[in-house]
């Protein structure tokens, strides 16, 4: 029975590798009962309540691999339920998999055939899309190509089998091109890849069918979706007897001339959010007071750098020159938590010396980049970044011994340790400038108020992403 994985707490997320591993161990222990009799069944299930009720009929696409079997598993159930269903497939059934084979031989047993194209002219009531799932291994081309073209300019509701095909279910990268569903239902566990970057795009609205698969079946993985904060991720409730002082005190240093607000954004968050005391160390000296909102404290920043802090965030609007530069050297060599973001981050890019402080340091240290950022940080493009989100967030936090924030659709989170979350709140109403500096104060105030760093990096961003939205006007 699929059921929507946004209800589950930390969900595991399995790379291809990963459902090969629980494949094989199922397979072992039940012999002769495939996983694709529960996949197409469910997959007939949904495609059911989601066909549009005008007699149109069902387009099956169906690949030459087990994504191909469980449509023609869909197709054949469907077909017996009095629906139209129209396959199209151009796979060799000489050629295909044993389950997949199987389902071609119980589609064809039950009067079923397959159209080597799509057939012009004709509309349909729902797309089921069964040409790939994690077996994609190379860039969506030709005919294929085509069909996709043609399945995603259609009217109708389009309904992808484990992940759309095209889009990578380990890194969420399109391939070519990839089909642009409405619905994804995705079998046996979540994917990476439908969360982060083109994924939230391409899967529409997920539905999770773990096909009856025991827990102890899974194997162990470092990555989880943070659907739901846990009890980690929450403060204990705050004393009666308190004072400011409980609640920490935090720096942020940032704030160059031209770009004050960053430093004022980010210092208003981390009030909003709790810390006990918050104290910039503007760069630009003229501004020593926000009049909306008084409670910020404001200090020299060269002060501010070496005061003994709860938590220091320097980044927001700091600039790249000489006095930021020395700012963040003196910050590096402290024992305070460290929250590195924007102009911090592209100082330590060009600076081995102060890279290799940071790899250094003993005290925690968090970083927030976003694409660009991480480019520069790992001296690759922002197209590299991109291609494989997770990788890129995990060297930053290997290479920093850090725990990292690669901002942007689907945030992913990593830990020094390995472990890594894919945030699923927040979307394109962030992509604004001074989203950033508000994350960092967010991030400053759970870190000032002693929540652990990863717990506090994971938080601040599932909250970011959840605080209410005002979308940009229409134009
Ligand atoms: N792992 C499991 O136990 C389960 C797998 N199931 C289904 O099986 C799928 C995985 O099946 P497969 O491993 O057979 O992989 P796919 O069906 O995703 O595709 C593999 C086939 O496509 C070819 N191919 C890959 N990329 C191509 C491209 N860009 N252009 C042309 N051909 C390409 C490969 O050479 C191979 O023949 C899952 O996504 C899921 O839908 C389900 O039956 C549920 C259980
Ligand atoms: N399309 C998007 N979907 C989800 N989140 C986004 C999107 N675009 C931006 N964001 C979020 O908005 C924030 C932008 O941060 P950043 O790029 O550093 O902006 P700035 O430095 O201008 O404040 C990050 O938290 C990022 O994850
Ligand atoms: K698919």
């Amino acid at each position: 029975m699929p059921i929507d994985p946004f209800t589950l707490v930390s969900p595991p997320l399995f790379a291809a590798a990963d459902l090969r591993e629980i494949e094989h161990r199922w397979t072992a222990a039940h012999p002769g009962r495939p996983l694709m009799a529960g996949a197409g069944a469910a997959a007939a299930d949904l495609a059911c309540m989601l066909a549009r009720d005008t007699g149109e009929p069902i387009l099956v696409l169906a690949g030459p691999g087990n994504n191909g079997g469980d449509a023609l598993v869909t197709a054949r159930l469907l077909a017996a339920q009095g629906f139209r269903v129209v396959v199209v497939s151009r796979a060799d059934p000489a050629r295909l998999p044993p389950d997949a084979a199987r389902a071609w031989a119980d589609w064809r047993d039950a009067g079923g055939n397959a159209l080597t194209d799509v057939p012009a002219g004709q509309s349909f009531g729902l797309v089921v899309d069964g040409l790939y799932g994690v077996g994609l291994v190379r860039a969506i081309e030709g005919e294929d190509a085509r069909w996709i073209g043609l399945a995603n300019a259609m009217a109708c509701p389009r309904l992808a089998l484990d992940v759309p095909s095209g889009l990578d279910g380990d890194t969420g990268q399109v391939r070519g091109c990839a089909v642009r569903a409405d619905h994804t239902l995705t079998f046996l566990g979540l994917k990476p890849g439908l969360l982060t970057a083109d994924g939230p795009d391409h899967a529409g609205t997920l539905h999770l069918d773990a096909l009856g698969v025991e827990p102890d079946m899974l194997p162990a993985v470092a990555g989880s979706a943070l659907t739901r904060l846990e009890a980690r991720h929450r403060l204990p409730p705050r004393p009666r007897n308190s004072h400011k002082g409980v609640f920490g005190h935090a720096g942020v240093v940032g704030g160059a001339q031209g770009m004050v607000g960053a430093a004022l954004i980010a210092g208003r968050a981390a009030l909003a959010y709790g810390a006990g005391a918050v104290t910039l160390g503007v760069l630009d000296a003229r501004v020593a007071v926000d009049y909306g909102e008084p409670r910020l404290m404001f200090a020299p920043p060269e002060r501010l750098v070496a005061a003994p802090l709860d938590v220091l965030a320097l980044g927001p609007g700091l600039g790249q020159a000489a006095q930021a530069r020395v700012l963040l050297e003196t910050a590096l060599a402290s024992t305070c938590p460290l929250v590195l973001d924007a102009d911090a981050l592209n100082l330590l890019a060009g600076d081995p010396a102060l890279s290799e402080m940071a790899a250094r340091r003993t005290a925690p240290t968090l970083l927030t980049p976003h694409p660009g950022e991480a480019a520069r940080l790992l001296a690759c493009g922002t197209y590299d970044v991109q291609a494989d989100r997770i990788a890129a967030a995990s060297m930053l936090a290997r290479r920093f011994r850090a725990h990292v924030a690669l901002k942007g659709a689907g945030t992913v989170v990593t830990h020094p340790q390995g472990r890594y979350a894919i945030n699923t709140t927040g979307g394109p109403h962030l992509a604004q400038a001074g989203s950033g500096d508000r994350l960092t104060g967010i991030v400053v105030a759970l870190l000032a108020q002693g929540m652990a760093p990863g717990d506090a990096l994971e938080a601040a961003v599932w909250r970011h992403g959840s605080e209410p939205s005002i979308p940009p006007a229409a134009i």
